[in-house]
């Protein structure tokens, strides 16, 4: 049998079916490469064919089988040219290394963007560090932003209210507060993306999950805190504005601290964001959780 060029899909039709026209056709592949009439392959050409290629790479043990296979009679039953089948597993991933989607690409560009944003960004990440000098003051608004504060303030607070309005809102703070370290906890332990190589692992109480970084639990809860305060609570525009400030200064914070990567703090603060709509959509009052506020008041 014939070597044909590997490009060549001609070599894949029965000689017998070809005519004489074909045979030609063949004939002049075997000896250029390309089919007559067809202009050379210009260098552009053979960038769009980068694909062609590829899966000609991938297909090469088919195809070499295929026109085994199409050396049978030409009466036989199954005459018609079978469906190329699937490449096994470990060529499809080899095709997939070599044809990365655009939305791939964009990923991976995405991600070495905020790998090479947050290192530059982690300028309190030890005490050596460019601004090392902040890195207390850092960790003081680490705090200010952790759960475990949060919660006991606000169990606390629940304790000693007096006041059926102020309960239900406590209640509903406290009920926001484990929703959020509970969707952070899930969402860390299914993403598993490892905090930054530069951060020093000197955490404010952490939990298990806490060794990894997406996303940021201290930004979702300043988003959360954030959104409920200003919905929840009189305040004057400067005390507004200060709380807004307040839960920047939290993000900004953990990419100084080394802690995170920029996109762990804008997609804790988005998914904090949300949360508090998630909040409002259920939330607890006399009428909708009676046996709770029962509970509290007895
Ligand atoms: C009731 C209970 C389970 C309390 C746990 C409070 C606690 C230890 C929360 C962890 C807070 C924390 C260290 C979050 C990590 O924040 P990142 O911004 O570093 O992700």
């Amino acid at each position: 049998m014939p070597r044909w060029p590997p490009l060549c899909r001609v070599v894949l039709l029965p000689q017998r079916r070809q005519g004489k026209r074909g045979r030609k056709a063949a004939a002049t592949t075997k000896h250029t490469g390309s089919p007559p009439g067809a202009r050379r392959q210009q260098p552009a050409d053979m960038l769009s064919s980068a694909h062609t290629c590829t899966e000609t790479a991938c297909h090469k043990l088919q195809a070499r089988k295929r026109s085994r296979r199409l050396t049978r009679p030409a009466h036989s039953s199954r005459d018609t040219l079978p469906p190329l089948p699937a490449p096994p597993r470990g060529q499809q991933e080899d095709c997939m290394r070599l044809n990365p989607s655009f939305a791939g690409i964009a990923l991976r560009s995405l991600l070495a963007v905020d790998l090479w944003a947050s290192k530059r960004l982690g300028v309190c990440a030890a005490e050596g560090s460019a601004w090392g000098g902040a890195r207390p003051l850092m960790k003081v608004v680490e705090v200010s932003g952790h759960g475990l504060p949060w919660l006991l303030g606000t169990a606390y607070g629940l304790c000693q209210s007096d006041s059926a309005a102020t309960r239900e809102v406590l209640l509903n703070l406290l009920f926001a507060l484990l929703l959020d370290l509970v969707l952070v906890a899930v969402v860390k332990g299914l993403v598993k993306r490892r905090r930054p190589t530069h951060n020093k692992m000197d955490m404010f109480v952490t939990i298990s999950v806490d060794k990894y970084s997406f996303p940021s639990g201290h930004a979702t809860r300043a988003a959360l805190v954030c959104r409920f305060v200003l919905h929840h609570l009189v305040l004057a525009v400067p005390l507004r504005v200060l709380v807004v400030l307040w839960a920047l200064i939290v993000g900004i914070s953990r990419v100084m601290l080394g802690r995170h990567n920029v996109t762990d703090v804008l997609f804790g603060l988005f998914l904090g964001y949300a949360l508090y709509s998630v909040v409002e959509y259920c939330w607890l009052s006399p009428l909708s959780a009676p046996a709770l506020f029962a509970l509290w008041s007895s």
